[in-house]
């Protein structure tokens, strides 16, 4: 260690000398070998130029901060390939107190010591990362860490991400590795990021390369709904900018020509729907040639009957580009169906998928249909429980329209609806008007229930409860982003029967409270013990110890389970006085 200087030594020289003994100041510390040794920095603190955790040393042949021997050896290695750290200075990140299983590992200077296989499983563990398949590339703690274009880690630390999400900690860097990935982790947990930075990555390196002339796009990537292409655009454009990547938006109810245009003149990145992108598909000749990265978000709907052709259609028109798969609900038949898009493919999970994400509250109603009007109505009259910015779900277009109106007149609040039925400048513009606070209260069908970051909303109401439970985990997912604590007010009532079981499962995961007519109905038998059990226990009475209070019990097998005679160690919502 030819190189370090401690920091506190020379920089803060006068006050340390006031308070320590003199023999102090030029002890002998032992320098921090590895990255993660070192802790974050405070404000005002020097930062690694590497790393962003505190820079107790120079690095005497570049007088750059420096955290550890580790990111001494990283920079060096940089400056000797000719790059610059990626990484000025970083912004402070919040890491485990205490830990110190993370690591970085830098995927392009392998030579960089990494954990033991034993530690890069506890710091999966630690992040709720799970994941399967052949040699699976390391997790990464920062976006430097894996050769990103200095541009775009710029433009990520700009647009506020100062550290990988969970997903995106490992996404990112099985990506670079050119493997296909089928992914699924919470609503709001960085999905988008985490296929767009290495896409950006990937196509701003090939045209830095390229000596050819080739303008055609080098990635695709299909969502279901126009906001939803719209959004992921938006956010493409921001984390590619100054780079060179042009995206073009291929989505029906904008004028096909235009986007015919923008492709012919050059782009990277193409985000579509399966339909506008089959149309233009057969009506141009666009150069697929060049397409390596074929990305599928919110997959499990994109491999539905509606999609699915055409998805398929889509990729059969690309020669074996690597598939990365994306959602927050993934049963076994989508893993069934992407073994046959791509080979030896990663599979990642993180969190709670397939559950709604733990930072919303679930709150269910019962109300019947005709009552549902006035029940929202009070809600929204309520300073105590409405908390707007608000999206309300409904099953039908017209419903969205009607409630809009009605919610207005009962209200006075101003209120937009946004449905397939509208104009794509209707829907824009109704968007934005949301997005910008013009308005407080969105009424939507399904179009925005999956993918949509609704950054300020915290409250959505089901007023119509979807089809299925995975809509509704997404739905109840537009209530909180990046685990910000959300609200979702769920009107249930015996019309949406086909999705109770189901629903109680997740309720009682999250250990929601459910409503006694949902948890008496018949048509949630089979989800506790059983309808035989439940119909002799309806109509039980317990008596409480000496007091002469009665209490009936609703068909709660758990009461029984729970063995207690008093009923003090019964769930409360289950007794009815
Ligand atoms: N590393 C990061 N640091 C800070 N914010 C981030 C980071 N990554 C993503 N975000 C922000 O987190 C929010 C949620 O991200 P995103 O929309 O990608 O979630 P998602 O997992 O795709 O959710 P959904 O399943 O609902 O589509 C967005 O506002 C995004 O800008």
């Amino acid at each position: 260690m030819q190189v370090l200087y401690s920091y506190v030594y020379s920089m803060h020289f006068d006050q340390i000398s006031k308070s320590l003994p003199s023999y102090m100041l030029l002890a002998d510390l032992p320098v921090k070998e590895r990255c993660f040794e070192q802790r974050e920095a405070l404000p005002g603190e020097p930062r690694c130029v590497v790393c962003g955790r505190y820079g107790e040393y120079i690095c005497d042949q570049t007088d750059d901060d420096i955290c550890s021997v580790e990111c001494k050896t990283i920079l060096l290695a940089r400056i000797a390939a000719k790059t610059k750290p990626a990484v000025k200075a970083a912004k402070r990140v919040n890491l485990p107190l205490g830990d110190e299983s993370f690591c970085i590992k830098d995927i392009n200077f392998p030579n960089i010591p990494t954990l033991a296989d034993s530690r890069i499983s506890s710091l999966r563990t630690k992040l709720d990362i799970c994941v399967k398949g052949d040699a699976v590339p390391d997790p990464i703690m920062c976006f430097s860490a894996c050769g990103l274009p200095e541009k775009l880690v710029h433009n990520l630390e700009t647009a506020g991400y100062c550290m990988p999400t969970p997903v995106q900690m490992q996404v990112i860097p099985a990506s670079m590795s050119n493997r296909s990935l089928l992914v699924s982790a919470d609503t709001g947990s960085g999905k988008t990021a985490s296929f767009l930075i290495p896409i950006i990555a990937h196509c701003s390196q090939v045209r830095s390369q390229e000596s050819t002339s080739n303008q055609g796009p080098l990635a695709i990537v299909l969502a279901p709904t126009r906001e939803l292409c719209l959004q992921v655009e938006e956010q493409a454009k921001v984390l590619g900018k100054g780079l060179p990547f042009k995206t073009a938006l291929v989505v029906g109810g904008d004028p096909l020509p235009q986007q015919i245009y923008r492709i012919e003149n050059g782009i990277e990145l193409i985000v579509g729907t399966p339909g506008r992108l089959i149309d233009l598909l057969m009506k141009h000749n666009v150069d697929l040639t060049y397409v390596s990265v074929f990305v599928l978000d919110e997959v499990d709907c994109l491999l539905e009957r509606g999609f699915r052709d055409q998805a398929m259609q889509i990729f059969q028109s690309l020669s074996q580009p690597q598939v990365m798969m994306f959602s927050a609900t993934l049963h076994s038949e989508v893993e069934k169906m992407s073994n046959s898009l791509a080979k030896n493919v990663i599979s990642i999970s993180c969190g709670n998928p397939n559950r709604p994400t733990k930072s919303v509250k679930q709150v269910v109603i019962w109300v019947e249909s005709k009552k549902k009007k006035q029940k929202i109505f009070e809600i929204m009259k309520s300073k105590q429980h409405f908390k707007p910015p608000a999206v309300v779900f409904v099953s039908s277009r017209v419903g969205a329209d009607l409630l809009s109106e009605a919610i207005t007149v009962a209200t006075g609040l101003e209120v937009v609806s946004i449905h397939g039925e509208k104009t794509m400048k209707e829907r824009r513009e109704n968007l934005r008007r949301f997005l910008t606070g013009e308005v407080s209260v969105v009424v939507s069908t399904g179009v925005l229930g999956r993918g949509m970051d609704l950054l300020k909303v915290r409250q959505v109401i089901l007023f119509d409860i979807p089809n299925s439970i995975d809509e509704y985990i997404h739905q109840v997912g537009r209530a909180s982003r990046m685990g910000e604590e959300g609200m979702a007010v769920v009107f249930v009532n015996e019309e949406d029967r086909r999705i109770f079981k189901e629903l109680v499962q997740v309720l009682k995961t999250a250990g929601a409270p459910i409503p006694r007519e949902l948890a008496n109905s018949r048509y949630t038998a089979g989800v506790y013990v059983g309808s035989e059990r439940k119909r002799k226990l309806s109509s039980r009475s317990i008596y409480l110890k000496d007091k002469l209070v009665i209490f009936r019990v609703h068909a709660i097998p758990e009461f029984e389970a729970c063995a207690d005679p008093t009923g003090a160690n019964c769930p409360r919502l289950f007794l009815n006085a």
